[in-house]
């Protein structure tokens, strides 16, 4: 009987497997590339994910046009960008404060200690990144910045082996591949074409280094947030990610601070606000919806990091880089042109690639379940009989 109300258990306990912690999921063994979408599949499962996907998406594009329109319209202040990534993060207190807890929001899973050190471990990693990504957003046009990036799901395919043991399959593979090379013809193909004309001065060298240091930087964060949820948190309820998220980002916006004062930068805030084309409420504006568009961006990429993985949340960023460009068109006057269109459909073939894999891995699991079922009840018959006897 003991077997049978395990197995019933189980799969009473399929919409929670998405925020209780498993403990298969702590061994290093290669594990299924979308073991938590394996056993909680289905429509509404998809469309929760499709909703994070689009908070990304629309949060990072709008946060990303943003940070080149402060610094097209005067804006040069590295740290204030710096901390307009992370600065929104007091704003996930009304959510938090919205969302009902869950059972497991109630314990500490670790000792607070603990969560405090990662706390602050991946809070200082994110303010250094943002730094970087300050950096990289200024000193290359759109199109190698957006070729540099996509390195970021390379280093994010080594840091997720490492640390998630992701397991690769032909289409996770094949889905790698071709986002990368989406970015590098969009790169290759828009290097002439005027992309984002503006006041940039190109510093080609550092630029390309942040940004290769800045797509490392991520991609280990994003491993460390799935290592928090699965070790430290040990769920992966709305209102944890949210707590996760808002933790991180006040230590990184502490970073963010400190190296304002620090680089003496805050002096030239004023100026910068007297001088800014639009306006003193045209600055203000700019820098708060870039703050509100980058926590909505990374509520969407954190809940796509405990719902599916790392990799997945960060497949998702990737497809953003084309996205930016074709923006550009419509609102900095780029010219429009078929290498785009290409990248652009080049994306959406890799990341459907991903998808598919998710899918095939939602009905195989769907099938052992059942399987499972039927064994569960042959099993509880016989129990039943020898009880009897
Ligand atoms: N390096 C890096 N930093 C980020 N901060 C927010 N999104 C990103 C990203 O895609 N890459």
């Amino acid at each position: 009987m003991e077997h049978a109300q395990e197995i019933q258990l189980q799969i009473r306990g399929v919409p929670e497997q998405e925020s209780a912690h498993k403990d298969d999921s702590h061994g290093s063994a290669p594990k299924s590339p979308t073991r938590r979408l394996a056993v909680a599949s289905g429509v509404r499962w998809w469309a929760m994910v499709a909703v994070d996907m689009i908070m990304l998406l629309s949060g990072g594009t709008v946060a990303t046009l943003l940070t080149r329109l402060y610094y097209n319209s005067g804006g040069n202040s590295k740290w204030m960008t710096t901390l307009t990534q992370s600065g929104g993060a007091p704003l996930l207190a009304i959510p938090l404060l919205l969302t009902p807890p869950s059972p497991e929001d109630r314990r500490l899973p670790s000792p607070a200690t603990k969560l405090a050190a990662v706390y602050a471990g991946i809070g200082a990693l994110i303010g250094l990144d943002n730094l970087m990504y300050a950096y990289a957003l200024q000193y290359l046009p759109v199109s190698t910045f957006s070729l540099v990036a996509s390195s970021q799901l390379a280093f994010n395919a080594v840091t997720s082996r490492l640390l998630n043991a992701q397991r690769f399959t032909p289409l996770i593979a094949n889905s790698v591949v071709v986002l990368t090379f989406a970015a590098t013809v969009l790169a290759v193909g828009s290097s002439s074409d005027g992309s984002s004309s503006g006041n940039y001065h190109y510093n080609y060298a550092a630029g390309f280094v942040l940004t290769v240091a800045a797509s490392a930087a991520f991609a280990l964060i994003l491993s460390l947030y799935e290592l928090t949820f699965e070790r430290v948190v040990k769920a992966q309820t709305p209102r944890w990610v949210l707590r996760v998220q808002m933790n991180s980002n006040l230590v990184a916006s502490a970073v963010a601070v400190a190296g304002m004062f620090a680089s003496g930068e805050w002096r030239t805030v004023s100026g910068e606000m007297a001088a800014f084309r639009g306006g003193t409420a045209r600055y203000v504006a700019t820098l708060a919806g870039t703050a509100v568009a980058w926590q909505a961006a990374l509520v969407g990429q954190i809940r796509l990091v405990a719902r599916v993985s790392s990799l997945f949340a960060n497949a998702t960023g990737v497809v953003q880089l084309p996205l930016v460009p074709l923006f550009a068109v419509v609102l900095f006057g780029d010219r429009m042109t078929g290498i785009k269109v290409v990248a652009m459909l080049m994306s959406a073939w890799g990341f459907m690639s991903y998808a598919y894999q998710h899918y095939l891995d939602g009905r195989r699991a769907a099938g052992t379940a059942r399987a499972q079922c039927s064994v569960c009840a042959a099993r509880a018959a016989s129990d039943a009989v020898s009880d009897a006897s």
